[in-house]
């Protein structure tokens, strides 16, 4: 039975049952448009044809009358390769300040409070993402915030605290010092316990000060271990929801450990809070590249049709950190890389890639397709994975420590701080396709990407110039999530000259080449979405089960058979074990090789 007091922008019944899904759509969308300031309006389809000089913005079916009433207003140049545009504009400072805050109806309030707000998470990820969007205008006129946690602080120590992370992204933005000044005005802290009912009551009241008799919407951001959300999130719900507003609950992964557990975390949430009010975060699906997946599969003809097994040989999923578990380890050795990375992350970025076309972009569209693609998988078999952990390793004179060095983790740690696995879907559409993941710590590079091998031309004309490694001649398209964000395609093409040679280049959009504009944080997206009730990029308790359906049953098989890691060297390219098992499905991985 939920005790939060039911949202004033979305029914507190299920989103995605029965009618009131309709009224929630309808709900969200009118929140959607009417709140969120232009700047920070991402949901909103606009093609920008050139960045540099600024493009007219061709809104909403890029109608050529906005692009003549552009030309009407002043200098239109037609660049070279047929682009209009214009010099940048800057609107006078009024009238800027009149389109961000025109959601910021007086009457109503907007309370973050960061619960953890003393950890690691906290500091490094959640405030400068705050003060980011407080920074672009894109938090409600009225907010508060306030840190809780059990330290004992003064607000001007959560200050000093927080104004110790936060900088302004590019270092040449103007009024960074002011903004952030005014940032920390509205940065407050209240100690207590996570269990105790009482302490949320003192936090209520002093929320409720702040909110000064407007409507209240109160987001909690349950940052701490798992162990203690269902404590933290019965005393919010009991001592602390908004009384007239919406009370919503972001919560950290790990969702459980297993099928078992993360029921039991779901059951457990629910009896304090509605699905609706349940804000599972994933960072990944912020990240800008993976919500741009569907964009590219979507608005581009040349795409979509080749997305299906007739045409992809095979889809690699690629995640590689340069460091090991360095300050985790206590909280790692629990989980290990396929908890921590393949179940959630790529597995995510999985369902997005090979889902089928949503009805629309409505966040219980979106999902029910996750959940179908998920639903459709072939559960991991222990012969498809091969586990890893990194053992210690002298480069240069420096001594890197093995995953066992680190005191929070046990001598004889069977965790696996690598893993690679070949997962199937057996639907029509992919029918034989084997989608590889590889994930690991410690490893000589860090990057996530998305790898997509395509099938050889049949009948090749150009077999006899290619040589005999004909896989190496086949398209490949590279979805570079970080760093240095980028979508690249590999083809053929000749080398100029009277000869015939072939060559193997990228066709190649480079973010920071293309776009001047830093690319916001994850958890800027995530927290913008999470004020505004947008779920679509928030995990839904369907989806959850379905993801440990697949991984539950060879993650009990390997820790119960005590299956023990390929060790390799702190920053190698990981176990050769990947290599076999993915050479059993003839597949070679991408990110391997002088051409990647
Ligand atoms: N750090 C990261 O990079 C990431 C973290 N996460 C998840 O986010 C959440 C927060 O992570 P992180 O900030 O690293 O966590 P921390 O270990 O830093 O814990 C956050 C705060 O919770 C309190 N706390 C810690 N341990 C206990 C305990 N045993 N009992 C009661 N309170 C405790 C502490 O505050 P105090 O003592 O002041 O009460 C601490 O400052 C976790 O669920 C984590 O799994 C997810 C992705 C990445
Ligand atoms: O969720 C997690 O993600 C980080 C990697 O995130 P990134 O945005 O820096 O790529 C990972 O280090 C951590 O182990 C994991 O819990």
């Amino acid at each position: 039975m939920a005790t939060f007091a039911p949202s004033t922008h979305c029914p507190s019944s299920s989103p995605y049952s029965n009618d009131s899904s309709v009224i929630n759509r309808f709900h969200q969308r009118v929140a959607l448009s009417s709140i969120r300031p232009k700047q920070c309006r991402p949901r909103k389809l606009s093609l920008q044809q050139s960045s540099r000089p600024k493009a007219v913005q061709l809104q909403d079916g890029a109608s050529t009358k906005k692009a003549s009433s552009a030309k009407s207003d002043g200098v239109v140049n037609i660049l070279k390769d047929g682009i209009l545009s214009v010099p940048p504009v800057t609107p006078p400072e009024e009238s800027i300040d009149v389109a961000k805050f025109d959601y910021d109806k007086e009457n109503s309030t907007v309370s973050i409070t960061v619960v953890g707000a003393s950890g690691d998470l906290a500091k490094k990820k959640i405030f400068p993402a705050l003060f980011a969007l407080y920074y672009e205008g894109c938090l409600p006129k009225h907010f508060t915030i306030f840190g809780y946690a059990r330290s004992k602080m003064s607000d001007a120590e959560l200050r000093t605290m927080v104004s110790k992370t936060l900088t302004c992204r590019i270092d040449k933005r103007e009024n960074c010092g002011e903004k952030m000044d005014q940032f920390l005005e509205r940065c407050f802290y209240h100690s207590g316990q996570y269990d105790s009912q009482e302490n949320f009551l003192e936090l209520d009241k002093k929320l409720k000060e702040h909110e000064d008799g407007r409507v209240a919407n109160r987001l909690y951001y349950l940052s701490i271990p798992p162990n203690i959300f269902i404590d933290a999130v019965k005393c919010a719900s009991k001592s602390a929801s908004a009384a007239n507003g919406w009370t919503r609950v972001i919560v950290e992964k790990p969702f459980g450990r297993d099928s078992e557990s993360s029921a039991a975390l779901t059951r457990s949430l629910k009896q304090y809070v509605d699905e609706d009010q349940i804000f599972r975060i994933d960072h990944y699906l912020g990240k800008e590249l993976v919500e741009n997946l569907s964009v590219l599969r979507f608005s581009n003809l040349i795409f979509e049709p080749l997305w299906s097994r007739q045409y992809i040989r095979n889809v690699q999923f690629i995640f590689a950190e340069d460091f090991g578990t360095e300050g985790r380890g206590g909280y790692f050795d629990n989980y290990g890389i396929i908890r921590d990375i393949m179940q959630n992350h790529l597995l995510q970025i999985l369902a997005l890639f090979a889902m089928e076309t949503p009805v629309s972009l409505d966040a219980e569209d979106i999902r029910n397709e996750k959940v179908k693609v998920l639903r459709s998988m072939r559960p991991l078999q222990l012969d498809d994975v091969v586990i890893g952990q990194y053992k210690s390793h002298t480069r240069g004179g420096v001594k890197y420590p093995a995953y066992t060095d680190d005191k929070t983790v046990p001598n004889d740690s069977l965790t696996p701080t690598f893993a690679a696995a070949a997962l199937f879907i057996d639907n029509a559409r992919w029918d034989g396709v084997p989608f590889l993941m590889k994930a690991g710590k410690a490893l000589h590079d860090r990057r996530a990407e998305i790898r997509v091998q395509f099938r050889h031309v049949p009948g090749n004309l150009y077999n006899k110039n290619i040589g005999t490694d004909v896989d190496l001649a086949t398209n490949e398209l590279v979805i570079r999530v970080q760093p240095d964000e980028a979508i690249y395609l590999k083809i053929n093409n000749k080398v100029p000259g009277l000869g015939m040679r072939l060559d193997r280049s990228n066709l190649n959009l480079l973010y920071a080449a293309r776009y001047a504009k830093e690319i916001p944080d994850a958890y800027e997206r995530l927290l913008l979405d999470a004020i505004e009730g947008e779920r679509r990029l928030f995990i839904r308790s369907d989806e959850l089960d379905a993801a440990w359906s697949l991984f539950t049953p060879v993650l009990t098989e390997l820790e119960k058979k005590k299956i023990v890691p390929e060790y390799y060297p702190y920053g190698s390219r990981g176990p050769v074990g990947s290599h076999y098992l993915a050479a059993r499905y003839k597949v070679r991985w991408g990110d391997v090789g002088s051409e990647q």
